[in-house]
């Protein structure tokens, strides 16, 4: 029974509509979506009601209750822990409110695509791997000797694979040398991503491959650090995949110990056929991540744990990896400050430095701009505060990641057709 108390004049008209759950054949079904882009309903010019609209950034899961209007959806947010969402009943989600549709918001990043000024991609090289004008042909054993090379040891007689300062270093160096998708030439992601994502809750059966974990962060905010102390203390359990490269085996090393040591010719040949992740070149020898040694990783059994440029995730985001995105952010100014006090910097094959006041700026802005551009792929944010106490929460996500229930992209989870 309806029951108002206000002091209006003139006639009032109620639409009544039925339940849409309770009236069989007419069910509207609930689906929950992740959403991909920003919307605030008081700046959109085309929202039928603005007050009524609601809000909601990259990264928010949204209960889409009514899709029944081809441009505008009524949802809530639902709103729980950033790392699981309970999709009972009694998880606190808000008040629900008018969305544009996933063809409507699509049609304005068309709009916002085509407005946008011309970008000049700076990226573009040529297509051969290696012999770019600006690479430094210097031998790679010059600055990195075998002794001052080995950052990665041995624990329980498992070897630590994928710390090997040059491997590090490929990464940083040779960032402007890449031939991925450019990151910073391109338009912002949001303006060409699907603005909605259907993720359903899933957990993983026992008999199933480890789901892939990625970190991800800006360089020295400590994800070597982090991911190095996870395998240590738990070798049998986790393990990076082991890096290709062309440079010689040096005396002492094996091919798919330290390195899988490979020809330029067969690593250009991996590389035309997409069997990287991420390479780069470094002193004139080629570095990479394959995917093959990640499906090694899992294939054991084992948890692979990787960490990538933030541009790299895309590419992995697939129903065979599915994989759990970790973003390893800095703790406040002071507190970064005062745990890195004694900390060093990997400059070179060689060199290590003190931090300087330069570094921990560019840590936090590039920090800053990941998380801007990168958070709707995020799946948890870790804060890299004390080293200890961060590598305890890292180790109990990615368990729950491994052993409970999360949401993934509906496209993860459906059986084959
Ligand atoms: N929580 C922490 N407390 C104190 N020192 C830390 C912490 N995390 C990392 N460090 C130190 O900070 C320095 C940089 O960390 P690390 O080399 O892991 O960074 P990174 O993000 O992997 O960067 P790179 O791009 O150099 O590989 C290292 O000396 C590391 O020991």
């Amino acid at each position: 029974m309806l029951c108002l108390q206000m002091k209006s004049c003139g006639t009032i008209l109620f639409k009544v509509i039925p339940d849409a759950a309770q009236s069989s054949g007419n069910s509207q079904k609930t689906v929950f979506m992740k959403a991909m882009v920003d919307y605030c309903p008081l700046l959109d010019t085309c929202s039928p009601c603005p007050p009524a609209g609601m809000m909601f950034s990259r990264g928010e899961l949204l209960q889409v209750v009514d899709q029944s209007d081809a441009r505008w959806w009524q949802a809530r947010k639902i709103i729980s822990s950033p790392m699981k969402i309970s999709s009972s009943p009694s998880s606190s989600s808000t008040c629900a409110g008018i969305i544009p549709s996933a063809s409507m918001l699509r049609s304005k990043q068309r709009e916002n695509w085509w407005s946008q000024p011309l970008q000049v991609h700076t990226c573009i090289k040529p297509l051969t791997v290696g012999g770019n004008a600006d690479n430094i042909q210097t031998p790679a054993d010059e600055n990195c000797p075998a002794t001052d090379e080995a950052d990665s040891e041995v624990t329980d007689g498992i070897y630590l694979a994928g710390f090997r300062r040059s491997f590090r270093l490929w990464r940083r160096t040779s960032y402007r040398r890449r031939r991925q998708s450019c990151s910073s030439c391109s338009p912002d992601t949001s303006t060409l991503c699907p603005p909605y994502e259907e993720v359903a809750l899933y957990q993983r059966p026992p008999q199933e491959n480890h789901r892939l974990i990625i970190l991800l962060g800006a360089t020295r905010v400590g994800v070597n650090e982090l991911r190095k102390n996870l395998i240590k203390l738990n070798p049998s359990s986790f393990q990076s995949p082991v890096p290709h490269t062309t440079r010689p085996m040096r005396a002492g090393e094996q091919t798919g110990r330290e390195y899988h040591f490979i020809t330029r010719e067969l690593f250009e040949y991996m590389v035309c056929n997409h069997r990287f992740v991420e390479y780069g070149e470094f002193k004139g020898q080629l570095y990479g991540t394959s995917t093959d040694s990640i499906d090694d990783v899992l294939r054991r059994g084992r948890m692979c744990i990787i960490d990538v440029e933030p541009h790299s995730i895309q590419p992995l985001r697939s129903k065979k990896l599915k994989p759990f995105v970790i973003f390893i952010k800095p703790p406040a100014a002071d507190r970064l400050r005062e745990t890195r006090r004694n900390a060093r910097i990997l400059l070179s094959c060689r060199e290590t430095r003190e931090f300087r006041e330069e570094d921990f700026v560019n840590l936090e802005e590039t920090s800053r701009l990941i998380e801007e551009k990168y958070k709707q792929f995020f799946d948890f944010t870790l804060e890299n505060n004390e080293l200890q106490e961060s590598c305890r929460k890292l180790y109990s996500i990615i368990k729950e990641a491994q052993e409970e229930e999360q949401w993934i992209p509906v496209s993860w989870s459906r059986e084959e057709e």
